[in-house]
């Protein structure tokens, strides 16, 4: 069952272990934010992670991005609907057969079945680094594309910049969701990120939910920092 409260945050639980993740997670509470597991924490702790969290009374967004041939990857995002997360996802340049393909492996399981989302251009990536690519439209543009055969495909949503938001909410509509990593208050540090946006300034674009990793993981309070942030978008 969702989360009643419907929490727009989503802190992305970039640890190594499970020991630093669950140190955190237990100083945080289910009502104000969801928690994102992704590659890294996934490849050490797994399925029993998730659990944990699960355990905790967490929505889990499991976010392996998987990209392969329609078989291999509709099994795989069963495999997560089997561990009942909130939100999966695949590359949606993997092409219309394997978001199709994924979309119709999880109608078996009904009403417990996973948003399935799509990730469109990574926010760590600019018109550069498309271009060195092969792909010379520019982000939005781009992003626009694979929303749009998304949608078509019948998932959920897509992983976007907040920047792109407007533009999606205004072609897609109001209930494809639109999730948005690349979040940054004015004092974080940008990091690898490119194409970000503050936290309020996304709800304002359109986000429907905000990932946001290590502007509170590596503050130097993590849960002030999501209280900050927390406090910051009630009123958006
Ligand atoms: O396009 C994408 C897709 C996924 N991510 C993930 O979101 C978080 C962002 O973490 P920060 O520390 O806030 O930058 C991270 O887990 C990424 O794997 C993304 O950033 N961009």
């Amino acid at each position: 069952m969702q989360n009643p409260n419907d929490p727009k945050i989503i802190v992305a639980l970039d640890f190594p272990s499970q020991d630093p993740a669950l140190a955190l997670v237990d100083q945080l509470d289910p009502a104000k934010c969801r928690l994102k597991v992704g590659k890294e924490l996934f490849t050490r702790s797994g399925p029993q992670l998730v659990k944990a969290l699960q355990g905790r009374g967490f929505d889990v967004f499991l976010d392996l991005k998987f990209h392969d041939i329609p078989n291999t990857t509709s099994s795989a995002v069963a495999a997560a609907a089997d561990l009942g997360v909130w939100m999966v996802n695949v590359h949606a340049s993997g092409g219309e057969k394997m978001m199709v393909a994924c979309r119709e492996r999880l109608e078996q399981f009904g009403a417990d079945k996973p948003l399935l989302i799509a990730v469109t251009v990574l926010t760590s990536m600019s018109g550069d680094d498309l271009a060195g690519i092969g792909i010379t439209d520019s982000p939005e543009l781009h992003v626009s594309r694979l929303a749009t055969l998304t949608k078509n495909c019948g998932l959920d949503g897509v992983v976007c910049s907040a920047q792109e938001a407007p533009r999606l909410k205004a072609e897609q509509g109001a209930g494809f969701q639109l999730i948005t990593p690349g979040i940054r208050p004015l004092t974080a540090e940008k990091g690898d990120q490119q194409r970000i946006m503050t936290p309020t300034d996304a709800l304002k674009a359109g986000s429907d939910y905000l990932v946001i990793g290590r502007p509170i993981t590596k503050a130097a309070d993590p849960l002030a920092a999501l209280e900050a942030i927390h406090a910051e978008v009630q009123g958006v």
